[in-house]
């Protein structure tokens, strides 16, 4: 294949929707609906981030994207599988999820046998697997720590852990639920930097609930959920500049956008900053 046809190859996969919602409902019970009528797609490649209040419905939301809670109403399809019962194994595979906790998300006694757990399902030769293994271990960072258990690694470890087996099963999509809340402020970096990285590789597609407008700001899409609805759907830059929707989803502006604007009122012009990288960029001369 020559490099055009593969460039264009890439933008038509770009273009391609990967998750589609229509009319989605769910309450855990009747009377009391948490998510009603909600309707979105959302395009191979891009790095989508789900706001909103505590308890408006983010993570179930997610859940209803693989079948872990059912839908009561609506449609959903995911990598062109309308979500049903025959289709649930295929969806299942084409999403990965990590979560808040790293220590939940472990099932094998040591770094090893837990990523080889979830390969296991997949029907793999073993010489794949182990391919998969040390390619995913190298690629976070990770292969020295194969047979160490859960136990005697750092939170930030456990968490690449986590990552490493999602991505070694090979999924178009990965979602990430307040993956950095209980990480330290290094860990929290490094694992922003894992996104980068796999955002810059375009073939997958990201989801990430989070709370931290420095988080937000990083990605492409920002889907704001507030009382079972989808109340917005805007670039991050148009979230931080609209303090109502701010004020709706619970967010602080990013510090560096705070620090912009204290500069701009005491007379210093400059603009605002996509990250904190940049401010200090702008500022250092
Ligand atoms: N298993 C459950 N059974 C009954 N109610 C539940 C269950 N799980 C969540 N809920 C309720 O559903 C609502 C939505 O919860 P969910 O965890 O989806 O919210 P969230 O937006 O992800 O919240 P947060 O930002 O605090 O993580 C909340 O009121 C929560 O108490």
């Amino acid at each position: 294949m020559n490099e055009t046809s593969k460039d264009q190859d890439k933008e038509a996969g770009e273009n391609q929707t990967v998750i589609s919602l229509e009319g989605v409902s769910f309450g855990y019970s009747p009377e009391h609906p948490i998510l009603q009528n909600i309707t979105l797609t959302i395009p191979q490649g891009q790095w989508v981030c789900l706001v909103g209040p505590n308890g408006c419905g983010k993570s179930t939301l997610v859940k209803l994207l693989n079948a872990l809670l059912p839908k009561s109403a609506g449609e959903i399809v995911v990598c062109g599988q309308k979500l049903e019962e025959e289709t649930i194994g295929y969806i299942r595979q084409s999403i990965g999820m990590v979560f808040q906790n790293p220590d939940n998300q472990f099932i094998g006694a040591t770094v090893e046998e837990d990523i080889l757990f979830g390969l296991e399902g997949l029907c793999l030769s073993h010489a794949e697997m182990e391919s998969r293994l040390h390619s995913y271990t190298q690629r976070l960072g990770i292969d020295h720590l194969l047979a160490k258990h859960p136990g005697e690694l750092s939170g930030g470890q456990k968490q690449r852990v986590a990552i490493a087996s999602i991505l070694a099963m090979e999924p178009g999509i990965v979602i990430f639920d307040e993956a950095s809340s209980m990480l330290d402020e290094g860990s929290r970096d490094e694992l922003m930097g894992i996104l980068h990285d796999m955002r810059a590789e375009g073939k997958y597609t990201i989801l990430m609930i989070t709370h931290d407008a420095d988080e937000i700001l990083a990605t492409d899409r920002v889907l704001a959920l507030q009382g079972g609805g989808l109340v917005a759907d805007v670039t991050p830059a148009e979230l931080f500049l609209n303090a109502e929707l701010l004020e709706r989803c619970h967010l602080q502006e990013p510090y560096a956008w705070g620090l912009a604007h204290e500069l701009q009122k005491r007379g210093i012009q400059i603009d605002v900053p996509a990250s904190e990288k940049e401010l200090i960029d702008t500022l250092w001369p």
